[in-house]
């Protein structure tokens, strides 16, 4: 059995979730882990000086739950897949009838910064769009709890720019992707290398 771990990071409303779940339903035998749903309970999550909370940070996260989740599907893709409801289906590639590929994407914000998640994915795309870009998409979105006034300037952004300096130095070889291009012609193009991975 073949496993492929596809990481699809970028900033804030990039269109992670909105690609991850797109490929999700063209890749055969895949599915997806959010790291959005590992955000640890508001009353835990400290706040800043400005009275911001800090949820732009590792430390907001649990990671270790995530991680389990990964080793989880790694453990035994199948079973992972349909104790979610998933449909599996064989092969993924006809030239290679006798093996299986399964196919884990694991999307979120900061998910190439976790050394022991990032030392496990195989693919990795980073989502990135203009400022003026995610504040627009960000400001229609509700986040639990939902963003205060100044949240994008005084938290959301200038932790975005520290967390991809630290990114961009440990990880090299990230395939960066504009956001703003058609939704289509990002799935095509991600879909196309991962089904090439899947070959190799
Ligand atoms: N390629 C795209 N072009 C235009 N809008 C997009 C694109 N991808 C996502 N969006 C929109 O941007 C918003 C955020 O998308 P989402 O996938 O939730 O981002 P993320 O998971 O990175 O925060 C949504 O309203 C979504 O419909
Ligand atoms: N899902 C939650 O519980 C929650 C709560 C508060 C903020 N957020 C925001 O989620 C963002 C990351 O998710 P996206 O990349 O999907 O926007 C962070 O910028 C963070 O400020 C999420």
């Amino acid at each position: 059995m073949k496993k492929l771990i596809v990481g699809i990071g970028g900033v804030t409303n990039g269109g992670k979730t909105t690609l991850s779940r797109s490929l999700q339903e063209r890749l055969p035998n895949s599915c997806v882990i959010s790291q959005d749903n590992f955000f640890k309970d508001n009353s835990v999550v400290p706040v800043d000086h400005n009275g911001f909370k800090q949820y732009d940070v590792l430390s907001a996260l649990h990671m270790d739950r995530m991680m389990s989740a990964i080793e989880d599907w790694l453990r035994d893709p199948q079973t992972f897949m349909t104790s979610h409801g998933l449909p599996v289906t064989h092969p993924v590639s006809p030239r290679k009838q006798d093996k299986d590929v399964f196919i884990l994407i694991v999307e979120g914000f900061l998910i190439f910064n976790y050394a022991p998640l990032n030392s496990l994915i195989r693919k990795r795309y980073f989502l990135d769009v203009p400022y003026e870009v995610s504040k627009e998409r960000r400001s229609s979105r509700v986040y639990s709890p939902p963003d205060p006034p100044g949240y994008f300037d005084g938290h959301v952004w200038p932790m975005y720019l520290k967390n991809r300096e630290e990114m961009e130095s440990m990880v090299k070889d990230m395939v960066f992707l504009d956001g703003t291009l058609d939704k289509e012609e990002l799935v095509s193009t991600v879909y196309e290398e991962v089904m090439a991975e899947v070959e190799r």
